[in-house]
């Protein structure tokens, strides 16, 4: 039975910080379970900030980083180069700094890359070097990813599944091409929904106020066709890492002391 539980931070700094130390402590206990962990990466503020500050960690040295593999929820399909791509910002903020092998990180095709401007053919490749490395044991086509970075905007989309778009109704495939996102860039891939509860451990990290509405709906169940943040759960466990703006229309839950 899948567990969903909400942790809030009395702002973003301390949570970017409280998650950079649980993606250690998560890491090194499933390195030392399995030999190997998969981490999936999310772009935005949140999810950023969390790498930049893990980077900034003496204890980042714990995680075994050559064992290691890496993926991505969602990419901007843009040049590679372009500082709109979350790749290029987790690079910058972290995947640089540590010694990954590059062989297990598995970025999604940039716009300029080798399937040029086609961005369904971008989004069939990624969806193979999911189906490539999931196991027996995964039972499909998309690994048991280990921990699932994800972030979500205010008006409740995750990855780059946004509310009433095609990519919420998609029931098949593990990885979509988004166009005419309303938020830019407008052409996206995505892992879709099916995919994202492939993994273990989902972590929905956001802060501020604009984001609480969505947080207080998908926590009251709201559908995920209007809400997609609210299909997005682990098998294991869903974690929401939030500040105190951010769930500030959550009742009965724990909120930290001002400092
Ligand atoms: O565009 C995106 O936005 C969301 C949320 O970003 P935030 O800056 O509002 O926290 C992110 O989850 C997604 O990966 C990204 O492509």
């Amino acid at each position: 039975m899948s567990k969903t539980e909400v942790v809030v931070y009395a702002n973003q700094d301390l949570l970017a910080a409280a998650a950079a130390a649980r993606l250690v402590t998560r890491l090194v206990d499933v390195q030392a379970a399995k030999g190997s962990a998969s981490l999936v990466l999310t772009g935005g503020g949140t999810g950023i900030a969390v790498l930049a500050e893990l980077r900034a960690s003496s204890a980042r040295d714990a995680i075994d980083w050559s064992r290691l593999d890496i993926y991505w929820g969602d990419e901007r399909f843009v040049p590679a180069d372009s500082d709109e791509r979350n790749e290029k910002q987790a690079r910058e903020a972290l995947l640089d700094h540590v010694p990954l092998d590059p062989k297990r990180v598995h970025a999604i095709a940039p716009s300029d890359g080798e399937f040029g401007d086609d961005v369904d053919a971008a989004a069939e490749a990624y969806a193979r070097v999911l189906a490539d490395n999931a196991g027996p044991e995964d039972h499909g086509d998309v690994p048991s990813f280990d921990i699932m970075l994800l972030g979500l905007g205010g008006e409740g989309h995750t990855a780059s599944v946004f509310p009433e778009s095609p990519a919420v109704y998609e029931t098949e495939r593990s990885v979509v091409a988004v166009r005419n996102c309303p938020k830019p860039p407008p052409t996206r891939v995505s892992l879709t929904l099916p995919a994202i509860r492939q993994a273990r451990d989902v972590w929905l990290m956001t802060a501020g106020s604009a984001k609480a509405d969505a947080v207080a709906l998908a926590l009251a169940g709201a559908g995920e066709v209007q809400l997609p943040v609210a299909g997005a759960r682990g098998h294991r466990r869903t974690l929401w890492l939030l500040d105190r703006a951010a769930a500030g229309k959550l009742t009965k839950v724990y909120q930290p002391p001002t400092a």
